[in-house]
């Protein structure tokens, strides 16, 4: 209180002194003009700075940058369209190709099915085994009948999944044969072992049981056998040899001057282009074999069924399905249907052959080293072991199918293995080499006996194995 009582004297004073009053409105005056300064000033220097700091023609340098980069991120946009279009367009038709494939060997299953070789029973169908591909061991040589696993390929599966599948899967062992009796059709078919007229000390021995297929079974498989290779017939095949040397046989014996060389070879393989393949089919002659897998159609379950009952073979270690048909003049090389010298135990232990009709003359099974010789009779069954129990294959099972000099031979083959593996009972996929035409089948001729060249309806690696360890020799 004593304080703002002496300030208010001190003003007083001050009003009452004019000197001192127009020193003070001096000083006011001049404060004025200092803020005025300072008002106007400030704002033009950060004005300045400011530009110095952020140059408009930087801003525009950035624009023009970002510009670019967004041009350039469209561009690579638009390119990256093009790319994912053109994928999209490859993976179309890749897909075409793979549907395509599908359908035809879908079509076949659905045949065998249309032409009711199942009437005979109403059992239901089995769903188709487990997995592709298991550990791959590649034949030594080729195997009549394409029996082995097939080397892996592209599949539908994850190699997690084929993984973990194939730490489930259990292999199963099928050592010897258990022959009994069947009920076919109402009656008891029986199995008669078939006496060597030989004498050996072979592990190998020979089964038949008659009409183990019926009437209509056998017709039921021809005619689907024979739809399915009108279909293949579309399209000119290409042929493979085993061996150079096998091809110069078929020429010397055709009487054919065709000068052929390594070129003449699709890449990787010893297959024909399709130019000197389509001049073979001119003049060579062959078996037909078209194939189909386990739960392909009902009949896969109950003929399995039915050689279970009849010979102990298990199901789980039978491998396709195989329809062979031989024209008047062919027949097939004399060969083991497992191989010699194996170091494998996933090998044809078992060989179960119906004859599907009659022949007039010739196309007899025979077993050169047994002195056995079978006729082919229609529905009956012949069924003999290739491996001995401890899984080592007997070269005295050889056999060799007499040409047929008269009528039309037709037969369902199917392999049973030693131990079974993962692939088996499944359809491979198709190897990518050589490149052709989708639906293109394969001549294959292995080994110059009887005109021993088979058409195949499906592919394997046999070929592009052989090619790879006897290139050296192609010259
Ligand atoms: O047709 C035959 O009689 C025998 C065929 C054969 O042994 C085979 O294809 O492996
Ligand atoms: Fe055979």
């Amino acid at each position: 209180m004593a304080r703002n009582r002496k300030s208010l004297k001190n003003r007083l004073k001050t009003l009452q002194n004019p000197e001192e009053m127009n020193k003070r409105m001096d000083k006011m005056k001049e404060n004025k003009q200092i803020k005025l300064f300072l008002v106007l000033l400030l704002p033009t220097i950060f004005l300045v700075v400011g530009l110095m700091i952020f140059p408009p023609w930087g801003k525009m340098e950035i624009a023009s940058k970002v510009d670019t980069m967004v041009e350039t991120v469209e561009g690579a946009d638009k390119e990256a369209v093009n790319l994912k279009e053109e994928k999209e367009e490859e993976k179309k038709k890749e897909d075409e190709k793979e549907h395509s494939r599908e359908k035809r060997n879908l079509k076949y299953g659905e045949e065998v099915e249309k032409e009711k070789v199942n009437v005979d029973s109403g059992k239901e169908l089995s769903g188709s085994k487990g997995e592709v591909e298991d550990k791959q061991a590649l034949p030594k040589r080729e195997v009549p009948g394409d029996g082995k696993p097939s080397k892996p390929e592209k599949t539908g599966n994850s190699p997690r999944k084929l993984k973990e599948d194939e730490q489930m899967f259990k292999p199963t062992t099928q050592k010897s044969l258990n022959i009994g009796s069947v009920n076919v059709a109402g009656r008891t078919v029986l199995g008669v072992e078939l006496k060597p007229t030989k004498s050996h000390n072979s592990s190998v021995r020979v089964y038949k049981f008659d009409n183990f297929l019926t009437d209509r079974e056998c017709n039921g498989l021809i005619q689907a056998h024979k739809r399915h290779a009108q279909e293949f017939s579309m399209v000119d095949p290409i042929f493979c040899f085993d061996h150079i040397s096998t091809l110069k046989k078929h020429l010397r014996d055709a009487q054919k001057k065709l000068k052929i060389n390594e070129s003449d070879y699709i890449t990787g393989t010893y297959c024909l282009d399709t130019k000197f393949s389509a001049e073979m089919k001119t003049f060579l002659k062959w078996s037909s074999s078209t194939a189909f897998y386990p739960g392909e159609s009902p009949f896969t379950k109950i003929f399995e069924d039915r050689v279970k009952e009849a010979t102990g073979l298990n199901p789980s270690n039978g491998g396709k399905f195989q329809v062979t048909s031989y024209p008047q003049g062919v027949g097939y090389k004399t060969h083991t249907d497992c191989i010699l010298d194996g170091y494998d135990f996933r090998d044809r232990m078992g060989t179960i052959l119906v004859y599907l009709q009659d022949v007039a003359e010739g196309g007899e099974t025979i077993f050169p080293e047994l002195g056995i010789k079978v006729k082919p009779t229609k529905g009956m069954a012949i069924v003999w072991n290739n491996m001995d129990e401890r899984g080592n294959c007997d070269p005295l099972s050889l056999h060799t199918a007499n040409e047929v000099v008269d009528g039309h031979k037709y037969i369902l083959q199917r392999w049973y293995y030693y131990k079974s593996f993962l692939s088996l009972g499944q359809r491979p996929p198709e190897p990518d080499v050589p490149e052709r035409l989708p639906g293109t089948a394969r001549v294959s001729c292995d080994e110059y006996e009887h005109g021993s060249c088979r058409w195949y309806d499906e592919w394997n690696y046999d070929h592009l194995i052989e090619y790879q360890l006897k290139k050296s020799s192609l010259s």
